[in-house]
């Protein structure tokens, strides 16, 4: 059975993306995101389950930084979980004066809170399970959780559905140390992280290296490199596996635009969207174009 540390404690939507993810496996609660990976690079853990992105509040930044530090990791997996809340409040408990939940689920529930509990200060908890424990133990009034929370702590459901959007959702990660990749699907996405060089028009080059050969992003963030003011490292997830030639063409030549350039991985994506193919730009064209040019090399062709 593998081990599986989740961003806990019990109760997150991250425990519910692990149990999609890694069905029947020993989960491990940790209290962050950044603890989820260490324990994995100390062996302590076989993979870790962590968000990456909410369709509302954009990136989890503990998550981008901690994947771009220490030893690589790579994604082999993603899970896509559909996100409202519930309210959680103390058994008889009286008026709520603070309402606690992690930074990005409070985010995503601004406006229900100015409607509905508009005395109510907002604290950022770890996680939202860390906030349900925090009301368990008199810290806060309310915490903003997982559904599957209450099912946890012995807590009262003040409100159920809550959410600004309706149609929310959270993508997580399944991370392991390098190895063997999953196979590829027709429907994969590939994350890399570059440290460009700080000239002009380098952020240009790596966008051209992928437009270049047809290859349809998903997702570009920027993240400081926490060195030197106004230095970023670029998160650039794409369409497509590495097992493809036209992706790993596109790979080489983002690893000769870039200081440094790591891969995190090529998986399914959860929504199947197959990659899309531009004319002349499909895997064998790359293939068909390299065996022309290697007949050339070898005074074959002309
Ligand atoms: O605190 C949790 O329950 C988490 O799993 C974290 C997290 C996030 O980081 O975005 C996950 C999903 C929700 O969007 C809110 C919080």
């Amino acid at each position: 059975m593998s081990r599986i540390a989740y961003f806990g404690p019990r109760g997150t939507f991250t425990e519910q993306a692990a149990r999609v993810l890694a069905p029947g496996e020993e989960l491990i609660a940790v209290e962050t995101v950044r603890q989820a990976l260490t324990t994995v690079r100390e062996g302590g853990a076989d993979a870790a389950c962590v968000p990456i992105e909410n369709s509302v509040e954009g990136v989890v930044p503990a998550t981008l930084d901690a994947l771009s530090e220490a030893t690589p990791l790579v994604a082999v997996a993603e899970a896509i979980l559909p996100i409202h809340f519930s309210v959680l409040t103390r058994r008889g408990g009286g008026e709520i004066r603070t309402v606690a939940s992690h930074p990005h689920a409070l985010g995503q529930v601004r406006e229900w809170l100015e409607a509905n509990l508009p005395g109510a200060h907002p604290v950022a908890s770890s996680s939202t399970s860390a906030a349900a424990v925090g009301v368990l133990d008199g810290e806060f009034d309310a915490a903003v959780c997982a559904p599957v929370a209450a099912e946890h702590y012995d807590l009262e459901v003040l409100a159920t559905e809550v959410a600004d959007v309706g149609d929310a959702a959270t993508r997580f990660l399944l991370v392991r140390p390098p190895g063997e990749l999953p196979e590829p699907t027709g429907a994969d996405r590939t994350s890399v992280v570059a440290a460009a060089v700080n000239r002009t028009g380098t952020l240009a080059e790596l966008l051209t290296a992928l437009a270049d050969r047809g290859i349809n992003l998903t997702r570009l963030d920027a993240r400081p490199t926490r060195n030197n003011f106004g230095e970023y490292r670029f998160f650039i997830d794409f369409e497509g596996h590495v097992a493809e030639p036209r992706i790993l063409d596109a790979l080489t030549a983002l690893r000769r635009h870039c200081r440094n350039l790591r891969f995190l991985g090529s998986h399914p994506r959860a929504d199947g969207i197959r990659s899309t193919i531009e004319d002349g730009a499909g895997n064998d064209d790359f293939v068909e174009a390299a065996v022309w040019a290697d007949a050339v090399r070898k005074g074959e062709l002309a």
